[in-house]
């Protein structure tokens, strides 16, 4: 007997969100070679909410940019959906949020969400329904006739987010998106991302330093060492949902946080001593 074939679409649904195997990026200088990330194998699938967290020049810029096309591996396989990441961008598969807003200064809250869209041949009067339904979601419908200077840095983030869920990508590649901003935002903007997550479905790729961060937002925290930037370990993350500000102060929470950062230290090659 011989296995039931798959239909490409479903062949599709069973890729993962993300696969990578024996990835490597080595950036060559005049000064040297740096090893930005060293075989590194990882599978996310459809609908988890990864983050990637390591001491500074670990390798989780570099190993966002590649899953977005914006390098190319040195070796090693990298799919995106199944698909090469030139194909996925090209697709436009992924949304990018950076770590500073990058708004138009000129052009309102809602031109900025609709830049994007502005590229594609579809109907205004759609485009400009994708992108309230966005800023809705965000929670900024109230804002979008305003400029990028007259919201706060955590409004501005939040109009990014929007921008990149312009085109409904099924992944989010977030590089510390909230990193600038205080902590009482973070905390209150970590809900919100959150709360849009579970309501759209997508796959979060998230860069952080936060342990706290990662561990709140995450079904899997993926730990990274530098020199050479590796995975070090992955912390599967079982805290229940809704996850809300009470999460954070309940044992598990605690006990996950703690993983983690013994994985990071180990990484640091710090024996907990000091
Ligand atoms: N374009 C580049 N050319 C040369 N070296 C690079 C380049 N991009 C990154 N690197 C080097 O690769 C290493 C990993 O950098 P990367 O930005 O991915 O780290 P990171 O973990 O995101 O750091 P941070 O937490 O500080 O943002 C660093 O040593 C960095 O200097």
């Amino acid at each position: 007997m011989t296995a039931p074939s798959l239909s490409p679409a479903v062949q599709d649904a069973v890729q993962p969100a993300v696969h990578l195997r024996n990835l490597s990026m080595v950036f060559r200088g005049t000064g040297g070679d740096t090893v930005a990330l060293q075989d590194a194998n990882l599978d996310i699938a459809h609908g988890e909410f990864v983050s990637l967290i390591g001491p500074s020049g670990c390798g989780k810029t570099t190993l966002l940019r590649l899953m977005a096309d914006l390098i190319t591996p040195t070796s090693g396989e990298l799919l995106v959906g199944g698909q090469t990441p030139a194909q996925a961008r090209q697709a436009r598969a992924y949304g990018y949020v950076f770590q500073a807003p990058a708004l138009l200064e000129w052009r309102t809250v809602l031109n900025n969400v609709l830049l994007p869209l502005d590229v594609m041949n579809t109907p205004k009067a759609q485009r400009q329904d994708r992108a309230h339904e966005m800023l809705r979601l965000v929670g900024l419908e109230g804002f979008a006739g305003r400029y990028p200077w007259q919201l706060s840095g955590g409004m501005q983030q939040r109009v990014s987010i929007a921008r990149a869920l312009a085109f409904d990508p099924g992944l989010l590649l977030m590089d510390e998106p909230f990193g600038a901003l205080d902590e009482i935002t973070r905390e209150h903007l970590n809900g919100e991302l959150l709360r849009l997550w579970q309501e759209t479905g997508k796959t979060v790729v998230f860069v952080t330093h936060g342990i706290g961060e990662a561990v709140f937002l995450s079904t899997r925290v993926v730990v990274m060492t530098a020199r050479p930037g590796k995975i070090e370990g992955v912390v599967d993350i079982d805290l229940p949902y809704p996850r809300n500000l009470e999460t954070r102060e309940t044992p598990r929470f605690f006990e996950l946080a703690t993983q983690v950062r013994e994985l990071l230290r180990r990484g640091h090659g710090f024996d907990g001593a000091g």
